[in-house]
């Protein structure tokens, strides 16, 4: 019987599933919303059992679409945001909301409630923390860790796991209690290379000695690399909730980002056969932005997450730049303009989601992606609502908007729109410039996320960075580097390399276009920098100034 594989991926907004058979083609996809709590002080939660009931709902969902045998499922893989879950000894939900609700035990990623305790990491200067860039990030999880420990000691006492998401669910669906290589180097400071492992001392030196006299206990003892067979597959209670035979291999997890790398960058490029994955970046362009590189060789980059050893690509080191608000940022910008409502109307009546709406018009009226970048002349964005993550590292810096005036229509939302596109270009550019001095350099990106469907959103990369933008022939490279998990923790393939290179290829390609939209990208990337300069300033002047 041919064997099919499923991919699962937990973003902010939702769960999805896909169904893919062994040459990675996608039968099926289900998609399912979740819960997501936001309160002021940069707080945003979720509930570990809500995402787990998502997963499952979405499994079940995508299996009915796709019309095949539940025995025909080889093997299942999972990949989520990297968000730190809070579970007692039994397994049970507890709080990391000061509102004592359990059912709130996870701390997402975009909650940056410990910038304080960021901070006072960094101050240690530890050697661990070359491997993330020199800086750790709030959104990592050994400062959320240090935030419960002195905010909500009785949640961080009591709690018998901690997890990262991805991790969580492969915990769900299998009871084993091994991490990946991939979540625990990219978010949790652990070194995968020369026999590193945990760091006695860099827990010691940042107040979190507890793992340390507890053996790792908590955070995970196990480490195995993401597509290694857990346990004995879906224990009965999983394989009843998603729906499939108890014992289905389950593979060990990603972070979603690294899935979409890992479904985008070994594709076959047409007859070319595989590729060199170092020669092609991943920008996967959610409601965040990771900009991933893979190098043979590790490379120091200020302000870029990494060097990871097997973070993403097995045995191959990871670069990951990002920023914090991407589709958000776009989500932000259209919420609050006051053509909000009425574009909204036009949209639905039409049929179309808002941003589809706008790009089909923006297009038509510009007569092609490129030039459409020349409606945002005079309006610019510096789109950091929620920090810069790389090449600056500063969780602080905030979005700033110019070239304002008081027009409500539709037209003037679209040049906001487009602005905040070249915004999101010219802080990946600023990224790719980080890489390339100091030795990472590629020649193709390879787009994956809910944004990268969007031509627009592709041509501005491509002319303002210079680089090929490619599309994976799958349209949906994070479900199958999910499902890749599952095909080689099903033994259908020998390991991730061999998988990309069997289940996926390069599709369609946006070039850089013509040297005048270049120039024009070049000075507007001129007023960008402005607009850096601007929050900085501002932020400096303010900093005296006590809160109201
Ligand atoms: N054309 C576009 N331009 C910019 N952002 C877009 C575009 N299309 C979708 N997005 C954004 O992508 C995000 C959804 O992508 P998705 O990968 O499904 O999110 P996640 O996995 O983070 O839940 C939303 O924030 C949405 O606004
Ligand atoms: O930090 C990340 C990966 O390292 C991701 O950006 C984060 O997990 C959120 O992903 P998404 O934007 O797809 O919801």
């Amino acid at each position: 019987m041919p064997r099919a594989y499923i991919g699962v991926d937990v973003g902010t907004t939702s769960t999805r599933a896909g169904v893919f058979d062994e040459a990675g083609t996608l039968l099926a996809t289900a998609r399912h919303p979740i819960r997501i709590w936001h309160e002021a002080g940069d707080i945003v939660e979720q509930s570990s059992e809500d995402i787990w009931q998502a997963c499952a709902k979405s499994v079940r969902a995508a299996m009915a679409e796709a019309a095949i045998a539940p025995g025909s499922i080889g093997g299942i893989g999972f990949d989520a945001t990297c968000s730190l879950v809070v579970l007692d000894p039994q397994g049970e939900p507890l709080t990391v909301s000061t509102s004592g609700e359990a059912q709130r035990n996870v701390i997402v990623w975009m909650d940056h409630r410990a910038t304080a305790e960021a901070r006072l990491i960094n101050e240690t200067e530890d050697a661990v923390l070359r491997y993330v860039g020199g800086s750790i990030s709030p959104e990592m999880e050994m400062p959320k860790l240090l935030w419960l420990k002195r905010h909500l000691r009785a949640s961080f006492d009591a709690a018998g796991h901690f997890f990262d998401l991805a991790d969580y669910l492969t915990w769900r669906a299998t009871g084993a209690l091994q991490r990946s290589t991939c979540t625990v180097t990219c978010k949790w400071n652990y070194l995968a290379h020369d026999g590193g492992g945990w760091s006695a001392p860099f827990f010691k030196r940042i107040g979190l000695s507890d793992f340390v006299a507890e053996k790792y206990a908590r955070i995970g003892t196990e480490i195995v690399a993401p597509g290694t067979r857990l346990g004995e597959g879906l224990t009965p209670a999983a394989a009843v909730e998603l729906g499939l035979p108890q014992g289905t291999p389950v593979g060990a997890s990603l972070i979603d980002a690294h899935a979409g790398g890992i479904g985008a960058i070994g594709g076959r490029d047409g007859a070319g056969g595989p590729s060199d994955v170092g020669d092609r970046l991943a920008y996967i362009m959610g409601t965040s932005a990771c900009i991933m590189a893979t190098t043979k060789e590790p490379c120091f980059v200020p302000g870029v997450w990494g060097p990871y050893y097997s973070g993403m690509v097995p045995e191959f080191w990871l670069n990951e730049g990002g920023q914090s608000a991407a589709g958000a940022a776009i989500d932000h910008l259209l919420k609050s303009h006051p053509g909000h409502g009425e574009a909204s109307a036009a949209a639905r009546s039409e049929g179309l989601d808002l941003i589809d709406f706008l790009e089909r018009r923006i297009i038509a009226r510009a007569g092609g992606a490129s030039r459409a970048a020349l409606l945002a002349r005079d309006v610019h964005v510096l789109p950091e609502f929620i920090g810069n993550r790389s090449p600056y590292a500063d969780p602080d810096t905030r979005a700033v908007i110019a070239g304002l005036d008081l027009d409500t229509d539709i037209a003037a939302m679209e040049r906001l729109f487009v602005a905040g596109l070249c915004g999101l270009a010219y802080g990946l550019a600023e990224v790719i410039e980080a890489f390339a001095a100091h030795g990472v350099r590629s020649s193709i990106m390879i787009m994956g996320g809910g944004a990268s469907r969007s031509p627009l959103v592709r041509q501005i990369m491509a002319d303002t960075t210079g680089l090929t933008v490619a599309l994976p022939q799958t349209k949906e490279p994070v479900l199958l580097g999910a499902a890749m998990l599952g095909a080689v923790a099903g033994g259908a393939y020998a390991s991730i390399g061999e998988t990309m290179a069997k289940m996926s290829a390069l599709g369609r390609k946006s070039e850089p276009t013509a040297p005048d939209m270049a120039a024009f990208h070049a000075r507007k990337r001129e007023v960008y920098k402005l607009l850096r300069e601007l929050d900085r300033g501002s932020r400096a002047a303010m900093r005296s100034v006590a809160r109201g």
